[in-house]
This record gives C-alpha cells, sequence and structure tokens, in this order.
C-alpha cells in the first residue's frame, strides 16, 4: 500500500479523467486493467474516491464555483473535486491538499496552477464537511435531466437523485431460501424476495460465496424473472444474457435454459458464474438475430439499453454519456423485440425489459410493438410485494430509484410480459 496515499489519488484522477474527458465508462476502465497495478486497498481507495467524487459532483462544482474566478480546465477541475470530496469527508486537510496540488504540478500545462488549487483546497477546508452537509442534492446533467423531468416530473426526478445520491444497498437474490440467506448474512428480505444488506463489505468475503448460494442482483432486476411464475421445465431463451443474473435465475427455477449474448468476454463471466452457482445452461456466445431456430415457451430479452436506471451504483454514466447514443439503441430495441417474437411458440411468453428510466426504452416501445403486431398481449405485471401504482397504462411495470425510499431504493427498471398469440 502507498503510504503517502498519493498513489491511489493519481489513479482516481485519471479516472475520473477518462470519464469526464473521454466518454469511457468506469467498468469498461477497471475491467481493462486502469487500477491492476495498485495493491488491492489502494485499488479499492481509488475506486471508491472517483465514485464519490462522481456522486457529488454537481455538488462539488456548486461549492467551488465561488473561488474559481475562471473554469480553471478539466485536470485541475478534476483535482479540485477529488481534494473537495476528501475534505468533506473529513481527511485531514494538510495530506490532501499537498496530494492534490502535487498532482496538478506534475502536468507541465497545469504547473503554473499549483498555488490556485493549494489556495482553493484550504478555504474549501475551512468551510469544513458542516458546509457540504447543508447544499442540496446533486442534480443530474441537463441531457439526461431533461427527459427525466419531461417524462416524471421534477418532484419525482428530485426523489431519484437523492437516491442517486445515496448510492445502492447490496442485493442478493438466494439460490435457494430467502430468509435463511438473510438471517445468515443480517441482511432482510425485501417484498420481493430479494435479501438486501446494508452493510456488505468484500462480496466475495461475504458467506455462501463460494458455495454459490446467492448472486448480486439488484431487487429490480430481479423481478422480470419473477414475472413469468414458474418456469420448471419450460424452453427458455435468454437473449441478450451476460453476465447471467437472469440465466441463473431461471436455471435455479427448473427452466431448460439458453443463454446468448454477443460478448465473448460477458459471456465468461456468465460461465464463471454457473460454475460457482452449480446451476446449468446451454450458452451461445451469437448476435441475437444470427438465430433463426425458436419455438421456445419464453424468451427473456434484457435489451441493451441507456442504463440510466443504474446511476445508483454507476454515478460515472451521467458524465460519460451525452444521450446521442439513445436514437441507436431505441431503434436496437424494436428490432430485438420483433426478433425475439419471431423465437417464441404460438402462445409463448416474452419479457422485455431495459435498466432504462427514459419511456422511450421502456412505456414507448411496447405501445409500439402492441401497434406493429396484433394479438399480442400484455399480461398483468402482478406478483408479491410488487405495487398496483407501479403498473403502467400499456400494463407494464415501471420501477424507478426514488420508490422504496424508506427501505434503500432500487434500480430503475421497465419490465413488461408479453403473450403472442396462439
Ligand atoms: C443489459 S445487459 C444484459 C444483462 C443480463 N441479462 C443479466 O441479467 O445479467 C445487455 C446485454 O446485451 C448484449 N447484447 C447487445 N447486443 C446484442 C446482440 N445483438 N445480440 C446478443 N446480445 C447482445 C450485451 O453484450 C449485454 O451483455
Amino acid at each position: 500500500m502507498d503510504q503517502s496515499g498519493l498513489l491511489p489519488r493519481r489513479s482516481a484522477h485519471h479516472l475520473l479523467m477518462q470519464i469526464t474527458t473521454e466518454g469511457r465508462l468506469m467498468a469498461e476502465l477497471i475491467a481493462g486493467g486502469a487500477l491492476a497495478q495498485l495493491a488491492p486497498d489502494d485499488r479499492a481507495r481509488a475506486q471508491r474516491l472517483a465514485t464519490d467524487a462522481l456522486r457529488g459532483l454537481d455538488r462539488a462544482d456548486r461549492m467551488l464555483k465561488p473561488y474559481l474566478k475562471k473554469p480553471p480546465g478539466d485536470h485541475v477541475m478534476n483535482a479540485l473535486r477529488l481534494g473537495l470530496t476528501e475534505l468533506m469527508q473529513g481527511e485531514a486537510a494538510h495530506g490532501v491538499v499537498n496530494a492534490y496540488v502535487e498532482i496538478v504540478a506534475r502536468n507541465t500545462r497545469t504547473q503554473s496552477m499549483k498555488g490556485l488549487t493549494n489556495a482553493v483546497l484550504r478555504r474549501i477546508a475551512d468551510e469544513g464537511p458542516e458546509a457540504w452537509a447543508k447544499r442540496a442534492v446533486p442534480l443530474t446533467p441537463g441531457w439526461l435531466r431533461q427527459p427525466l423531468v419531461a417524462a416524471w416530473g421534477r418532484d419525482a426526478v428530485t426523489g431519484m437523485e437523492a437516491a442517486h445520491f445515496a448510492g445502492a444497498p447490496l442485493d442478493l437474490t438466494a439460490k435457494g431460501d430467502p430468509a435463511g440467506l438473510a438471517t445468515a448474512l443480517g441482511g432482510v428480505v425485501l417484498p420481493t424476495g430479494t435479501v438486501r444488506l446494508a452493510q456488505a463489505g468484500q462480496v466475495s468475503g461475504l458467506a455462501g460465496y463460494d458455495a454459490g448460494d446467492w448472486w448480486v442482483q439488484d431487487a429490480a432486476a430481479a423481478l422480470p424473472v419473477k414475472l413469468l411464475g414458474d418456469v420448471t421445465g419450460l424452453r427458455v431463451l435468454d437473449l441478450c444474457a451476460a453476465p447471467g443474473g437472469k440465466t441463473l435465475q431461471l436455471a435455479a427455477g427448473g427452466a431448460d435454459v439458453t443463454a446468448v449474448d454477443l460478448s465473448e468476454k460477458r459471456m465468461t463471466r456468465l460461465t464463471e458464474n454457473l460454475a460457482r452457482t452449480g446451476l446449468a445452461a446451454t450458452t451461445l456466445v451469437s448476435d441475437a438475430f444470427a438465430l433463426t431456430t425458436g419455438g421456445y415457451d419464453a424468451v427473456l430479452l434484457d435489451a441493451p439499453c441507456s442504463a440510466t436506471g443504474t446511476i445508483r451504483r454507476h454515478p460515472d454514466l451521467p458524465y460519460a454519456k451525452d444521450g446521442s447514443e439513445f436514437g441507436a439503441l431505441i431503434a436496437q430495441q424494436e428490432r430485438l423485440i420483433d426478433h425475439a417474437l419471431s423465437l417464441l411458440r404460438p402462445g409463448g411468453r416474452l419479457v422485455y425489459c431495459t435498466c432504462s428510466l427514459l419511456p422511450d426504452e421502456g412505456e414507448v416501445q411496447i405501445e409500439e410493438a402492441l401497434a406493429r403486431h396484433p394479438g399480442l398481449r400484455v399480461e398483468p405485471p402482478m406478483m408479491a410485494g410488487v405495487d398496483p401504482a407501479w403498473i403502467t397504462e400499456e400494463g407494464g411495470l415501471r420501477l424507478r430509484p426514488d420508490y422504496w425510499p424508506d427501505l434503500g431504493g432500487m434500480d430503475g427498471f421497465y419490465i413488461a410480459v408479453l403473450t403472442k398469440p396462439a
């Protein structure tokens, strides 16, 4: 471990630079080895620092603004954001200020701003964590805030932003009995059967990880499979399957599952997850559109989407993305729905879902699919723990991070269960 703390801070700064200036996603960067050279403790610290800075970024920028006559450029700004984050968490000012001054001084283009960095962070340190706590909840960047306000209204978006800022607890799906798992791990069973842990620590260190007794899966993400009810003996195609949370649920429920995904790397994770949990599925690395043999009892289509429902756990997303991918994603989802329907037997069921907060990737997709496919029906998405208020006009289920505020929230998701005409 780096005693001076400079190494994890420089890595956190580098992550922030790649996210805010190159549009890279944190998960992608880490999977690509961005923190591989660090000792485990430093790696965890760098990731935590970058994550915390991103979660509070709008609030940090508001707090920094009065101290900056003009924007100092991304390199310095990201150093200030990280320094402020640490100071507001109560870290000793001396070490924090020195580290971020050093990061600014090491870059020849920003060297001249080390005095500014030093002065600003010292004044922020004087304000203290109390000043931070009094500030409003950070706002989502405008490119995303605007469509969210248009869809859900200002108050709902404020609730979502509070949930994004609070972050997510750790949710687990039990292979067996949720109540037994909750007792073993000191968690609670949520109304829909997911086990939630408030304090988790290292996931692989939790009891039952090696034995494959559970897998990490947000409560909202667990509902698409649960809405299928009893899947024992059904032939189910999991069409965009990796890393496999839903494949595991289907296999644990006794379905004969074929899991397909385009990404070889993500499919490797799916196979590892099957091996760890001792569950079985047929796996196939393929483009969904290349599949032509159908006749499935059910198809689960967890379509690629904006992932705007996962910001509690991925606060980098609003800063890495800008909405320019929406159009292509929406068009692909539409084609995937039509293709998925073609792979069902008559009377078979399609579960369509996206971890998106945008109606264009949820409600609108289903309204349009119903118009394109006469005879297609939406099944009522009712099961224990589902609040009837979550059911939408066209018969889908809209889940939002501001729901279950007293239980710790949930990911944003849209789910609809469709039945193909017999
Ligand atoms: C939302 S993720 C799926 C998450 C997964 N269902 C789970 O529960 O763990 C979407 C997946 O779609 C895959 N994908 C994107 N386009 C695809 C295509 N044309 N054919 C097959 N898979 C595709 C991506 O590789 C990605 O793994």
